[in-house]
């Protein structure tokens, strides 16, 4: 017999799948073996996607480029004028994301990319000037990254947090790994925050989306 775990799995995988085949992932996956970076899943690609289609997003900003998946797969879903403000500390990354979003046929004057660290540059970003943030970089940054988002956002705006399980710790009590600590600080945040609501998906390795009331 097939165990309740094994079908709750192939949900999952099946539900990756549902947007197909994307050479936009295909090359992310590439750039990302160089880079030694796992990728987004397509799962979470494509929902960033319509998260940012839904949103309307005309102004994002994006922490952490990686392989630039997460970029592309925002830009694919906003606006047509959208622009990308995309950080990353590493200069290589800005160059992968830089590539995949060529690849991809996203103008440069939609993207500003910026190689820093993001505890630096986001200060300078203006408050409230943006529809959507995603927060793609170390788990155990991502709790001031998350304070950074929200202020970024106007009302009605989104922040999204990438492997916001922490790969399948966070719901395992005794894992007190300082990334899993993190997510979990960065989820109850966002649930005793009367200022946003907030869903944890299973998409990929956990996605966290709050709007910003
Ligand atoms: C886990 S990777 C993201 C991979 C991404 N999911 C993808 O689709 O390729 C994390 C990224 O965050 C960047 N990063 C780590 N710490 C950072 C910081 N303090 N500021 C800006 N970027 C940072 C790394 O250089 C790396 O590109």
């Amino acid at each position: 017999m097939t165990s309740p775990d094994k079908i709750k799995y192939a949900s999952w995988a099946y539900a990756e799948e549902h947007a197909g085949p994307d050479s936009v992932a295909e090359q992310a996956a590439a750039l990302g073996a160089d880079l030694g970076l796992e990728p987004l899943s397509e799962g979470t690609a494509a929902a960033l996607t319509v998260l940012a289609a839904a949103a309307q997003a005309r102004s994002v900003v994006c922490i952490g480029l990686g392989t630039g998946l997460g970029a592309a797969a925002l830009l694919r879903g906003a606006a047509q004028n959208a622009v990308l403000t995309g950080i990353d500390a590493s200069a290589d990354s800005v160059s992968a994301a830089r590539a995949l979003l060529q690849a991809q046929g996203t103008a440069s004057s939609r993207t500003r990319l910026i190689t820093g660290k993001a505890d630096q540059v986001l200060p300078r970003l203006t408050s409230g000037g943006y529809d959507m943030v995603l927060i793609d970089t170390e788990a155990t940054d991502a709790p001031g990254y998350a304070e950074q988002g929200l202020r970024l956002l106007h009302s009605g705006g989104l922040l999204v947090v990438s492997d916001a399980l922490d790969r399948d710790r966070l719901p395992r009590p005794a894992v007190r790994e300082p990334s899993t600590q993190a997510m979990r600080q960065v989820e109850a945040g966002l649930k005793e925050n009367d200022a946003v609501l907030s869903a944890l998906f299973p998409t990929g390795t956990g996605l966290l989306v709050a709007v910003k009331k």
